[in-house]
């Protein structure tokens, strides 16, 4: 299966890049994995909602162009839906038995995804109510997808 993972930014952290290259290169095992980051724009402290909106749509556009047409598309959302790391599992191994072939991931910018994108998603995936950084959600994401195929080939992951 072919894994992209899309995101706005470039990853500044060095620790946040080495946890990210950690993970991709025990994903390359399971997945072939694809990180995309497009441009973001800047976001003054005290934006109107209709600035933050055109922020939004504008990086929108550019992950819109990003995800291929045959990709099944999971956003993520902090008003998605919540589920355990076995459930996720699960759900990446059926859409890979029904013929997914590609799964995108998509992680919005500092102030969230455009409605573009949401009307593009096939699943919105929440880490919970709280609202973590863009770019610690990355790292978050690659941990559970790691997860995810070590659950689906029953492999030992510590609990
Ligand atoms: C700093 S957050 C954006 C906050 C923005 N106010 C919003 O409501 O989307 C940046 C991105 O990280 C992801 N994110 C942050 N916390 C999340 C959570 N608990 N569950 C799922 N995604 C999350 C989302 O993709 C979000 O667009």
């Amino acid at each position: 299966m072919k894994i992209t993972v899309l995101t706005v930014g470039k990853l500044k952290e060095s620790y946040l890049k080495d946890a990210v290259k950690e993970y991709a290169k025990r994903l390359g095992k399971y997945c072939r994995l694809e990180m995309e980051e497009v441009a973001d724009e800047k976001a003054p402290e005290h934006l109107s909602p209709a600035g933050e909106k055109g922020i939004r749509s504008k990086e929108g556009e550019r992950l819109l162009k990003k995800i291929p047409e045959n990709a099944f598309v999971i956003t993520l959302e902090i008003e998605g839906e919540e589920i355990s790391s076995v459930k996720l599992a699960q759900k990446i191994e059926s859409l890979g038995i029904s013929g997914i072939s590609h799964l995108a991931f998509v992680i919005g910018g500092s102030i969230g995804l455009g409605e573009e994108v949401l009307q593009r998603s096939d699943y919105a995936l929440s880490f919970g109510r709280l609202t973590y950084p863009h770019q610690l959600m990355r790292v978050m994401l690659l941990e559970q997808i790691y997860r995810s195929f070590r659950i689906i080939n029953k492999e030992p992951y510590h609990k």
